[in-house]
């Protein structure tokens, strides 16, 4: 069994007067560290079974375990790194990195320095003591990942955290929250609706089928590509191979649904 597994979930929503099978007999296993996306046509499901690990909603059928135990079991700490960054204009970037610490009142010496390596890491270490309005759209998201990555999740939820930026920064951030999320071990889920970007940051791809929503198909990623700078691994014969793998499964089932 891997760090995170879902055990044939399936999630009905329902109304007053009707219900929607939105995802049927889910079954996926992530390893630790691992960085997988969803990807399918809207309404498959992909923000439901983030719900779902994320606890907010509780499946109709089926487990999820993390390190082999119930999640409702344990207190399983969740990050998220969504398309808005929520950071507090009127807080330094530094400061708002240190929110959660401060929130639960343990701003110490130690925390204070992670923070700064933390913002080092994601190329920030030179604006720690400038406000989020004296930032691009790729530093103010970068300055989010940090304020997430201080708290130590165990799990990673990334919910089309790129849509609203600029193609070029989101290559350059695609690679950055890839690596620095490999490089703290994170277990780390995507939903995006991107072809490429799912290619560039993950390990495996599930493409969801709809109405429910079913594992169509899994793709697993050359490791070679993500070495590769996102421009190069673009030009890469595999990652066009992948690329045109994965857009044709997504047209068949886009005419499916
Ligand atoms: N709160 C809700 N109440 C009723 N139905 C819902 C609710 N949330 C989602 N659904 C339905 O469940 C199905 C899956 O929705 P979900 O949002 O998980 O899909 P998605 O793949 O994330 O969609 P998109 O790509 O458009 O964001 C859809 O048919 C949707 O209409």
């Amino acid at each position: 069994m891997g760090f995170l597994t879902l055990e044939h979930i399936s999630h009905q929503y329902f109304t007053t007067s009707s219900y929607t099978k939105a995802i049927e007999d889910i079954n996926l296993t992530i390893d630790e560290g691992e960085f997988v996306s969803f990807l399918g046509p809207s309404g498959c499901g992909k923000s439901t079974i983030l719900s779902i690990v994320s606890g907010l909603i509780t499946p109709t059928e089926g487990n999820v375990f993390v390190n082999g135990s119930p999640i409702s079991k344990q207190s399983t700490s969740i990050g998220y790194m969504l398309q808005q960054d929520y950071l507090f204009p009127w807080k330094t970037i530094q400061q708002n990195v240190l929110l959660g610490p401060y929130i639960q009142r343990n701003v110490t010496q130690e925390i204070k320095e992670k923070a700064i390596h933390i913002l080092e890491d994601m190329g920030l270490g030179n604006v720690v003591t400038a406000y989020p309005t004296q930032l691009s759209g790729g530093m103010r998201q970068r300055a989010a990942l940090a304020r997430t990555l201080i708290t130590d999740p165990h799990i990673f939820l990334l919910d089309e955290p790129f849509s609203a930026l600029d193609y070029q920064t989101k290559l350059k951030l695609e690679n950055l929250v890839a690596n620095t999320l490999k490089k703290y071990n994170k277990t780390s889920l995507l939903v995006t609706h991107d072809i490429g970007e799912a290619i560039a940051m993950s390990d495996r791809i599930y493409l969801l089928s709809a109405n429910p929503g079913k594992i169509a198909a899994t793709f697993q990623v050359p490791n070679h590509l993500k070495s590769l700078d996102p421009f190069d691994a673009r030009q890469d014969a595999d990652f066009n191979d992948l690329f045109q793998e994965i857009w044709k499964e997504l047209n068949a089932l886009e005419h499916n649904s």
